[in-house]
């Protein structure tokens, strides 16, 4: 048996064994009316778990990636959140990911803030979005999420930066690398241009998974084959995030026994008690490593449960984003997650979000408008528009001051 598998069979009987007793987990009415079936097999088989290899490999049989499609499919329409295998990537590196996130955030602050994000439009020369965010930066739903954590962005074309003032725009920086550990800017630059090679064929399989039609020959960016998210996400406009959670106190109250007796929202019960609020992500897959912390990360099911997304070594968490959801009408959610992480030491997570890309205009396609009942539930924007307003909100101190 693999380690992935065995690892997977522990998880597994550890649910079916009435172990999925945390607080955290017990179920909540689905109060946003966010889903409309309820669903059952997740919380005892766990989430589904998918094997990419045949979309990697340009040799593989149609019959194969016919059945990769088809779980995609399923795990799209019942989580929008599943496990990865055959993606390729080396444990090694896989590991040195997690060890090169540790080192960074163990410097003394001073340090890690010579690599600092600034807003957009200051005299520091920041871009609202790249760099290192200190604890409490971070806010998710208006709340402080207790994390520090680095972003990285696809690199804005120099002959389209356009500077207001002398003032750098949001997201038209460049790149802030931290000159220790060493070997970091090494290591994640690579490793960045594998997550891409596996989001590409992940956004592939999923054309196919939603039966978009074969590639048609001379297609643009809004033909709608198969390959429209291929071709969408050409020039993916990715962010690479490192996080570090440092425990939350063990006083934690759980959401589910405060927001229903209380008759708060659930946001306002745990105001300061969320390592990363419930939220969904931007744009079309994350691609999700973290260290072997198990508990944090909660996927909320359509039924209103959470559900705890342990880590399966070597196996990546990816979930569909908005414009995923925007494109396919509904037919996929991007469903919401948060990060609740008590235990004792820091956790660590490095996400890799594969996006459109920047120009992309991401409207519902016909067909996932003909088969969701026949009304767009979006009119369109590109995914660019979409991801600036979000990169405003999401920092407690920011002050938008490039527009
Ligand atoms: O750390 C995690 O497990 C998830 C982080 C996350 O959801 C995000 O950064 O969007
Ligand atoms: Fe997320």
């Amino acid at each position: 048996m693999s380690e992935v598998e065995a690892t997977l069979d522990a998880y597994r009987s550890r649910l079916a064994g009435g172990g999925n007793s945390s607080p955290f987990l017990n179920p909540t009415p689905d109060q946003g009316g966010r889903y409309e079936k309820p669903i059952a097999t997740a919380h005892n088989e766990g989430l589904p778990i998918i094997d990419i290899s045949a979309y990697l490999d340009a040799e593989s049989t149609e019959e194969s990636r016919q059945t990769t499609a088809k779980a995609i499919n399923a795990a799209c329409v019942n989580y929008g959140f599943f496990y990865l295998t055959g993606h390729g990537i080396p444990v090694p590196i896989l590991d040195q990911v997690i060890s090169l996130a540790r080192d960074f955030f163990a410097l003394p602050l001073e340090e890690k803030n010579k690599i600092k994000r600034f807003d957009a439009g200051g005299p520091e020369g920041g871009d609202g979005a790249r760099g290192y965010q200190g604890l409490g930066e971070n806010v998710t739903g208006g709340l402080q999420d207790m994390q520090e954590a680095v972003d990285w962005y696809r690199e804005w074309p120099a002959d389209k930066k356009d500077l207001k003032d002398g003032r750098v725009k949001t997201l038209q920086g460049p790149n802030l690398w931290p000159a220790v550990p060493q070997n970091l800017t090494p290591v994640y630059t690579d490793y960045i241009s594998r997550v891409q090679r596996i989001g590409k064929a992940l956004v592939h399989a999923m054309g196919a998974a939603l039966e978009l039609g074969a590639p048609i020959a001379g297609a643009n960016k809004a033909t709608q084959d198969e390959n429209i998210f291929v071709r969408n996400c050409e020039d993916s406009f990715w962010v690479m995030r490192m996080i570090n959670y440092p425990p939350l106190a063990a006083t934690h109250t759980p959401h589910s026994t405060t927001a229903s007796t209380s008759g708060k929202s659930e946001s306002e019960a745990d105001a300061e008690s969320f390592s990363c609020g419930a939220h969904t992500d931007y744009g079309c897959v994350t691609l999700l490593h973290t260290d072997a912390t198990p508990g944090a990360l909660h996927v909320r099911l359509k039924d209103g449960t959470w559900l705890a997304a342990d880590p399966v070594p070597g196996a990546f968490v990816v979930n569909i984003g908005d414009m995923i959801e925007r494109w396919t009408n509904g037919l996929w959610k991007s469903t919401l997650h948060r990060v609740i992480h008590r235990g004792e030491a820091a956790r660590v997570s490095v996400p890799f979000f594969y996006e459109p890309n920047f120009e992309a205009m991401v409207k519902p396609l016909a067909k996932c408008v003909q088969r969701s009942g026949g009304k767009e539930m979006h009119a369109g924007s590109t995914y660019g528009e979409h991801l600036q307003t979000k990169v405003f909100s999401n920092f407690y101190y920011s002050k938008r001051t490039d527009w």
